[in-house]
């Protein structure tokens, strides 16, 4: 098949949550300008980082202000989520040693797809996801990239709206000094998501443009390391085992004596850390990694609006973000696990609750860590609406009904899917082994290997030979984590990583 003409509309706005380009500079207007600039001046093959020499304005004359250090601040943010609160989880069922391993090879395959991105993009001067899609493969391969990027953000949003649903009861527990968990409404998960759903998102989600809510997104990384601090200074107040109430348990002394010397022995090798584990668990770990390092389609809009902008600078940029999240990703994981070694849930910050229901710091990073989920789902709701509107209604024009009935709809879908997951592993399970490894390896490898050209790079030089092992690579991972997790629910020991 002959590769497409370059001729689709590009919108340099991102698809995620990065804050620059979110606020009001990317109208619809600017947009559409850009669009038609470059639809009079798109010159096939023409490298974007050349300046266009024709006096007409080219969407590649768009010239990025944005600094080396705030570019990476602004993808650490795309990369770190709620990714991070399930490392702890993958950890207890691999070890420390394997899960190192699996996070340093994703963390570096990570880092060889932006490589197969920013190549890509060279070439053809695009840069947006879904256009490279459409250059490799035309409107099919549009329409995946775009499939994949809102079913990533549908998962990104619900696991938010999960967190909501597991930390706010226990918030308003903590504030209503209640000893036990009542079943009144308000402190039922379902019910406070759906309230939370319809008095504070669905009324940001229904602003016309994010404005000073795309500044929020910084918030959230700062809570994420608020966060992370706190894990790390928990584990050395946190004992192991948790203290039992054995003297409930009976009144005989030589009962107790018994049990606690059974106790005593169960918990040095409760306590005792592993480093190579495999369970049926252990499929969920790729899964949640690939999940934790989605931030794919946010690399090419960031590229956007870099200040003098090259690939290397770009790649430099996100091997250092990825750099970044590595290490605040493996500390939460390991001092996440080392609090709580095999008795870790699938929502790690859930865990506290086992410790101290009134702890005033846990209280705090919760606080923060639902402050920052609320105002992230608005932002990450209109780039999907915005993929929505792009397929079904193109070209039409701004409609507020139209506007608020998807935001609506996609509210309403997501709270029921919250509602009815048994836990936040089945979201970090299925998103992290279906959207995550088209995004991180098989469609940046098939786009690169269809749009490089052969006068380049023949179909059999190493560099697509590569490529293709690392889509391959993909597939396999993608297929292998899928079977597993089926088995998994299948045989019904999916509720293990629950988090009630
Ligand atoms: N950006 C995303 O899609 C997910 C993000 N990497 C997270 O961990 O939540």
């Amino acid at each position: 098949m002959e590769a497409p003409v370059q001729m689709e509309m590009v919108e340099l706005v991102p698809n995620g949550k990065h804050s620059e380009g979110l606020l009001p500079v990317a109208t619809p207007t600017a947009g559409n300008q850009r669009v038609e600039s470059h639809r009079r001046s798109c010159v096939e093959g023409e490298g974007f980082l050349q300046k266009s020499p024709s006096k007409e304005p080219h969407f590649t004359d768009f010239e990025g202000k944005t600094s080396f250090g705030m570019s990476v601040f602004n993808l650490s943010n795309a990369i770190m989520g709620s990714g991070i609160l399930g490392l702890a989880y993958a950890m207890a069922n691999t070890g420390i040693i394997l899960f190192l391993f699996l996070l340093t090879a994703v963390a570096l395959l990570s880092s060889y797809s932006i490589h197969l991105l920013l190549k890509s993009s060279g070439i053809v001067g695009i840069r947006a996801y879904e256009q490279l899609g459409y250059r490799a493969f035309g409107t099919p391969g549009k329409l995946a990239a775009a499939l994949a990027i809102t079913l990533q953000n549908i998962g990104a949003m619900s696991s938010y709206l999960y967190i909501i649903k597991s930390e706010l009861p226990l918030v308003i527990q903590t504030f209503l000094n209640l000893k036990d968990h009542t079943s009144d409404w308000y402190l039922n998960g379902n019910y406070l998501v759906i309230l939370v759903s319809v008095t504070v998102i669905l009324p940001l989600a229904l602003m016309r443009q994010l404005g000073y809510l795309g500044y929020s997104s910084g918030f959230s990384l700062s809570c994420m390391v608020f966060f992370l601090i706190a894990v790390i200074y928990k584990k050395f107040h946190v004992p192991c085992p948790l203290p039992p109430n054995i003297t409930n348990a009976t009144g005989n002394i030589s009962l107790v004596d018994e049990a606690l010397l059974q106790v005593e022995t169960e918990a040095a090798a409760f306590c005792t850390p592993s480093y190579f584990t495999l369970n049926t668990q252990t499929a969920y770990t790729i899964p949640i990694m690939a999940f934790a390092f989605v931030c794919h389609p946010e690399v090419l809009p960031i590229y956007t609006e870099l200040k003098d902008p090259s690939k290397r600078k770009m790649q430099h940029i996100s091997n250092l973000s990825i750099a970044v999240m590595y290490v605040m990703y493996f500390l939460a994981a390991l001092f996440g696990y080392l609090t709580f070694y095999d008795g870790v849930e699938s929502e790690l910050l859930h865990t506290y609750n086992e410790v101290d229901p009134f702890d005033v710091l846990i209280l705090c990073v919760r606080v923060a860590v639902l402050t920052a989920v609320t105002l992230t789902v608005p932002i990450v709701l209109f780039p999907v609406r915005r993929a929505i509107q792009q397929i079904l209604f193109q070209n039409q024009e701004f409609s507020w009904l139209r506007h608020a009935l998807i935001a609506t709809a996609l509210l309403t879908c997501i709270n029921l899917l919250v509602i009815f997951a048994p836990n936040i592993l089945g979201i970090f399970g299925v998103i992290g082994a279906t959207s995550a490894p088209c995004l991180i390896f098989i469609f940046p490898a098939i786009f690169y290997f269809r749009i490089i050209p052969t006068e380049k790079e023949p179909a059999k030089s190493t560099p697509k030979i590569l490529a293709l092992c690392f889509a391959v690579l993909g597939l396999l991972l993608m297929t292998m984590s899928l079977s597993f997790i089926i088995i998994d629910w299948v045989s019904g020991t999916g509720q293990h990583g629950g988090s009630h």
